[in-house]
Parts: structure tokens; C-alpha cells; sequence
């Protein structure tokens, strides 16, 4: 693919687990282009949370590469260019929800007014702007899921990786969430999203499985 935004080959991941090793990632392959969305499907266990630390550069692989626009991931951390909505979701307790999700934008040196227009909008669409004055802890689960994915979108990452987006949610609100995964894929975001969420698979360009260690297609996608 000449528009590749993220690369993984052959990555291997193993942990100690009592006197011995098992052995999570044996050897995955993938590749999400720009402008798609894709999930990625796979029994509990199976080792999605863990490939997804690799691929964001939060762990490293015992071997094989990953590659984030071209470059090597271990050596060219691109923060700029890659936002994470991990399974814990991290949002710094000490700030309000809007401090949250602006926060990215003032770190790479937006004006505070613009972060705070893109913050508000985000937490708008996603049902949760009424909310944009409290701290974290004063939320619920899925209210601090919402917070998060606008948090990883506000900055217009070219590779978003949410896992399990949607684990939290109500029914009604899924689609929100599912709306602005999509609309990054469209204008030009690689979504990477581990799932088992039948109606997020349903929404995906493509579909992907864990199994046995390593990535095969999933499901013909719609
Ligand atoms: N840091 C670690 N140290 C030891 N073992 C680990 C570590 N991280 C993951 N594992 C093991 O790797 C395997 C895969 O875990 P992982 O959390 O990646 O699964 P998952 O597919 O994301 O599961 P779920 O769908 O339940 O979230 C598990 O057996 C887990 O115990």
C-alpha cells in the first residue's frame, strides 16, 4: 500500500508467566492505510491490548518491526503523529475534562482559545460537553471513555488506536463514538480499533483477528 500510516512485521512479544515464558505475539503483520477504519477482533486473552502496546510504542517487541509513517517506531517515537484511547484510560485527574482534552493542542503550542473551541466541540458531539467543567473521578465510566476519545482526537493524529472504545456504553451512545471514528478515517486518519463490539466490527472497512499470536483477516467487511 503506497498510503501506509502503520506498519507491523513480524512482531514477536512473550512474557514470564511462573517458572516459563508464553508466548502473546508470534510473528503479526498488519497494515492500516490512510483513511481506514479497521478492527481488530479476538478472544479475551488473546493478546490485542498487548499488540496495541507494541504498535503505540509503549512496549517494545522482542522482534520485528513497526514502522509509523516509514519510520521505525522504537527509534522515531512520533507523538505528534499517533494518539492512543487505551483500556485504562489515563485522563489526569487534577484536570477538568476540557483541561483534559485540550491539553494535547497546548503541548504542541496551540493558542488556548482554539484548544478550547476544539475540546468543547468534541465533547459536544460526544454527548458529554455539559460535563466539560468537572474532574474525571466525578464521572462515570463511560463518561471518562467519551472524555478520552475526544482527548485522542483533538489533535488530528494520522493513526488513532482506541481499545475497546465502546466498553463502557450504552446502546444510544455508540454511535456517537462510532460517527467519529469514522469521520477520522475520512478525512484521512489510519483507525486501528480492538473490539468486541459486534456493531463496531459492522461499521469497519476491514476487519482483522488475533489468533494463536498472529493477525489474519476477519469477516468480509460490508
Ligand atoms: N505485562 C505483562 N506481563 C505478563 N503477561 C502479560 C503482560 N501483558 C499481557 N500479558 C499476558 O498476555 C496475554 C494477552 O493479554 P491482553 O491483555 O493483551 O489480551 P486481550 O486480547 O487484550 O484481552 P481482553 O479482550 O480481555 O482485553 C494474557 O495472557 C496476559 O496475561
Amino acid at each position: 500500500m503506497t498510503d501506509s500510516v502503520l506498519c507491523a512485521r513480524g512482531v514477536r512479544r512473550s512474557f514470564p508467566q511462573g517458572t516459563g515464558v508464553v508466548d502473546v505475539l508470534n510473528g503479526v503483520d498488519l497494515e492500516v492505510s490512510a483513511g481506514e477504519f479497521v478492527t481488530l477482533a479476538g478472544p479475551s486473552g488473546s493478546g490485542k491490548s498487548a499488540l496495541f502496546a507494541v504498535l503505540s510504542g509503549f512496549d517494545t517487541a522482542d522482534e520485528g518491526d513497526v514502522l509509523l509513517l516509514g519510520e521505525r517506531m522504537a527509534e522515531h517515537p512520533s507523538w505528534q503523529d499517533c494518539a492512543v484511547l487505551p483500556q485504562v484510560m489515563g485522563l489526569a485527574d487534577e484536570l477538568t475534562v476540557e483541561e483534559n482534552v485540550a491539553l494535547p493542542l497546548r503541548l504542541r503550542g496551540d493558542a488556548p482559545e482554539s484548544a478550547v473551541a476544539r475540546a468543547r466541540e468534541l465533547l459536544d458531539e460526544l454527548g458529554v460537553g455539559a460535563l466539560a467543567d468537572r474532574y474525571p473521578t466525578e464521572l462515570s465510566f463511560g463518561q471518562r471513555q467519551r472524555a478520552a476519545l475526544a482527548r485522542a482526537l483533538a489533535p488530528r493524529p494520522r493513526l488513532l488506536l482506541a481499545d475497546e472504545p465502546t466498553a463502557h456504553l450504552d446502546h444510544a451512545t455508540v454511535p456517537l463514538v462510532l460517527g467519529l471514528l469514522r469521520r477520522a478515517a475520512d478525512e484521512g486518519a489510519a483507525v486501528l480499533v480492538a473490539t468486541h463490539d459486534e456493531e463496531v466490527h459492522e461499521a469497519a472497512h476491514r476487519r482483522l483477528r488475533l489468533v494463536e499470536g498472529r493477525v489474519t483477516a476477519g469477516a468480509s467487511p460490508l
